[in-house]
């Protein structure tokens, strides 16, 4: 019998076209024409099981039946993520590198950085409030880049930042992209591996000063399972790996600000300061506004699953923005309700706008606390640290364009301090 004759299989020779054409819809677009939660396809050469949805992503998830290693393509290893990261590991190897991450990334040290970014915010406003306009996106990329580098104990010239910043920002902007965008992050990537790198060795051979417990003496003196230093370019990866996602986070920033904008009922309900009310809405934000796509793993040992077989080494795609807007889960999931997070129970695998399971254990991302602490200060700081005009833009986001941001950054007018 052949395996998975009960699992829709769609017909087209490739569909890496389709993703690109369909980009966050192509997956829950299949399973909606399937009437199914599973479905095989071909991408990127080789046949692949897309699923959506809490038990897809608890099934995901299960360290003992997906591995990493293999599951991340090179592409996007060498522009976005840096090659043989954190993210491609397994196992205890896996586990040893991840606390790394954790604790650096601790809740004390989260609310540092938010603080950091709130500090760089209002020093900016004199500034801003000479201008006559001014693109949010691009301002706090710059601002957040700036802040990380002084969290991190990275030194970063004034007149280097908007540069460190770009760069950032095009590594990950690199990831659903071919053709120039794809190769204008690999340069990105390669210059700041460079730079990262050199960072390092001045730090390991005492030309450089780090204080312990910076990320930058953290991933300088940090130590692998055998007690090896990782090369000063793994080290400077890992860095990076902090440093990037942090200055990327100015996507969701804008996004939430089109979203203060869209809903002025949530924007009374935000000058009201409610700590509650401020994370649910973080948190709507991550969930609502399309970001990570969908993530890839590969099957350690075959299993079978429900009626469907999972063979070895086989490709399996979980729906990353379709499982946040999975009805099943979210009631009318393309509504804009941050109320709905008051009650939502903290289930690990329905909402994972930065992947599933426990961050410690699984590859759930380990900033997630921090991109909440970082939207919680913009937000306070754009409904209650200043006052701006909204004119005549275009806001739209495509959802094919991955990643996306509404088409004109948000463009901010005649900026007054509160
Ligand atoms: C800007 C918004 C962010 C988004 C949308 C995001 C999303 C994600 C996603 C989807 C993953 C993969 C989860 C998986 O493979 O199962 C991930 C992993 C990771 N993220 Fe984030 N992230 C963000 C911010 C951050 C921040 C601020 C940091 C650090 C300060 C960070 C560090 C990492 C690391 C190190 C991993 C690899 C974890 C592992 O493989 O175990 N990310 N992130």
């Amino acid at each position: 019998m052949a395996l998975n004759q009960n699992l829709p299989h769609d017909r087209s020779v490739d569909n890496s076209i389709a993703v690109m054409r369909e980009g966050y819809h192509f997956i829950q677009n299949r399973l909606d024409k399937y009437k199914t939660e599973v479905f095989e396809a071909r991408i990127l050469g080789e046949q692949a099981i897309c699923m959506s949805g809490e038990e897809a992503a608890r099934l995901f998830y299960d360290t003992n039946k997906f591995r990493r290693n293999g599951a991340v393509p090179k592409r996007v290893q060498k522009s976005t993520f840096g090659v043989d990261a954190v993210h491609t590991m397994d196992d205890e190897a896996h586990t040893h590198r991840k606390l790394l991450f954790t604790t650096l990334l601790a809740p004390e040290r989260q609310k540092e950085i938010a603080g950091m970014i709130m500090e760089e915010l209002l020093a900016s406003i004199d500034n801003w409030q000479e201008k006559e306009k001014i693109i949010l996106f691009e301002e706090v990329k710059v601002i957040y880049c700036r802040a990380v580098c002084r969290w991190a104990g990275v030194p970063l010239k004034k007149e280097e930042e908007r540069e460190r910043a770009e760069d950032f920002s095009a590594m990950v902007d690199a990831f659903g992209a071919i053709g120039p965008r794809h190769w204008k992050g690999r340069r990105a990537r390669n210059r700041g591996n460079e730079w990262i790198k050199q960072v390092i060795e001045d730090v390991r051979n005492g030309k450089m000063d780090a204080k312990q417990g910076t990320a930058l003496y953290e991933m300088a003196h940090y130590k692998e399972l055998d007690g090896r230093q990782l090369n000063s370019l793994m080290a400077a990866i890992e860095l990076i790996n902090v440093l990037r996602p942090v200055t990327v986070i100015s996507i969701f920033a804008t996004f939430a600000a089109l979203a203060i904008h869209d809903h002025p009922h949530v924007r009374e309900k935000l000058k009201e300061r409610d700590p509650e009310y401020l994370e649910c809405f973080e948190q709507e934000v991550r969930r609502f506004y399309p970001f990570a796509p969908f993530l890839g793993a590969r099957v350690k040992a075959d299993f079978k699953w429900k009626d469907f077989y999972f063979k070895k080494n086989m490709l399996v795609i979980l729906d990353v923005y379709g499982t946040n807007h999975d009805e099943r889960i979210w009631d009318k999931p393309e509504v804009f309700n941050p109320d709905r997070f008051r009650d939502w129970d903290g289930n690990l695998f329905t909402f994972i706008p930065q992947g599933g399971g426990d961050p410690k254990k699984t590859h759930r991302c380990p900033g997630e606390g921090v991109v909440g602490e970082v939207i919680k200060s913009t937000v306070d700081f754009l409904v209650n640290k200043i006052d701006f005009d909204v004119p005549k833009q275009n806001l739209e986001f495509s959802y094919v364009r991955m990643p996306t941001l509404p088409e004109s950054g948000f463009i901010m007018e005649n900026i007054r301090r509160k």
